[in-house]
């Protein structure tokens, strides 16, 4: 069995933070999101992995190349984002008729894959479904008597509350289906369109519905509320080369190596990247990305998100949320804030 992970999506959503890195080179708990889909195959003995990214993601393939795994890691390019079926397509050659475990990039999952490869078993196609809140913003499934009988994406009046999540396993026969499908309303190859082609031929798609939590990182609030959620699962952690000075941690806090932080009281909830430096302030339920300056002025900043390189210097009175993506800069200038992008 192969596995495959797709990185080849827009991340409008998720600008300014994808206009300068892949959605899924974002990190969680400090690590990015694609690393954590590639060790949870790897723990499960799957060491031939397709990784699926358009010509301009080169930043994909240089940081794959420089950490260190313990898997084969073939990258394939998808021309235009045009859905996760298409993208399934560039992958068909390297897949070489094999069954397949498929994991969207994005979607950070804590669902073990032994669940996804069970439920596998004998059958054409796999789905692990969770229920959720807010059905009409995944794919739906509707159950009836423990099949799947009908997939809906993103529906406005969802039939049901099963999410499918961004993990799924495949026999080759997926290609005859996708082959089949045209695109939605929003110009894309939908998989749920192809799994409902699946179906409709008379193929057994079986599924598991989980209880492991699982994030789709397509927004700011997703992001924070994933990384929240996977740092209240640990203990405080500093990296080497750290300095604190005069500095409370409160709770649940992850600080890299090679950070400054003084006169600051940092927690709960926050994950600080690389190099970074904080000082003069409360940060609470936040993420700063590697070698970000925040200088609070006095300020309690939460709920926010400093990008790489970022440079925060608001010199305001009030409590702030800022969404500041990389390379960028906040000062205070002839008395107003500016925020000059990348
Ligand atoms: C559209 C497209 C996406 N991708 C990658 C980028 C992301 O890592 C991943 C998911 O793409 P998104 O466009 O964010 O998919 P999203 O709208 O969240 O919905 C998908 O993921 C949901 C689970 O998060 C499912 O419930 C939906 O049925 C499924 O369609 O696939 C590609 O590699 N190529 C593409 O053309």
């Amino acid at each position: 069995m192969k596995g495959l992970i797709l990185c080849a999506g827009n991340g409008k959503r998720l600008r300014p933070f994808t206009h300068s890195l892949p959605k899924t080179l974002l990190p969680v708990l400090n690590q990015p999101i694609l690393l954590k889909c590639i060790q949870s195959l790897e723990e499960s003995g799957i060491t031939d992995i397709g990784v699926v990214i358009r010509h301009d993601q080169k930043s994909i393939m240089d940081y794959l190349s420089e950490v260190h795994l313990s898997v084969q890691v073939t990258f394939l390019f998808q021309t235009e984002p045009l859905g996760i079926a298409n993208a399934l397509l560039s992958a068909e050659e390297f897949l070489g008729g094999d069954s397949f475990i498929l994991i969207l990039g994005d979607n950070l999952i804590t669902v073990p894959l032994q669940e996804l490869q069970d439920a596998f078993a004998g059958n054409d196609g796999a789905l692990m479904l969770s229920p959720v809140d807010n059905p009409q913003e995944f794919g739906v499934a509707i159950i009836s008597e423990n099949r799947i009988v009908q997939l809906e994406e993103k529906p406005e009046n969802p039939k049901s509350n099963l999410a499918v999540i961004g993990m799924y396993a495949f026999s080759s026969k997926v290609f005859d289906a996708i082959r089949c499908i045209s695109p939605s309303p929003r110009g894309e190859y939908e998989i749920t369109d192809a799994i409902q082609q699946m179906i409709s031929s008379g193929l057994n798609i079986s599924y598991s519905v989980t209880s492991h939590a699982f994030f789709d990182i397509g927004t700011p609030e997703r992001w924070l509320d994933a990384n929240e959620s996977l740092l209240s699962e640990r203990t405080e952690e500093i990296g080497t080369g750290t300095v604190l000075e005069n500095c409370t941690l409160n709770g649940h806090v992850l600080i890299g190596n090679g950070c400054l932080i003084k006169n600051a009281t940092i927690g709960p909830n926050v994950s600080i990247g690389d190099g970074c430096i904080v000082m003069n302030g409360i940060l609470t339920h936040s993420i700063c990305l590697n070698n970000a300056y925040l200088d609070l002025s006095g300020l309690t900043v939460s709920r926010s998100i400093f990008g790489k390189n970022s440079r925060f210097e608001p010199a305001a009175t009030r409590s702030s949320r800022v969404l500041l993506g990389n390379d960028s800069m906040v000062s205070f200038l002839k008395g107003r804030i500016a925020q000059y992008d990348d």
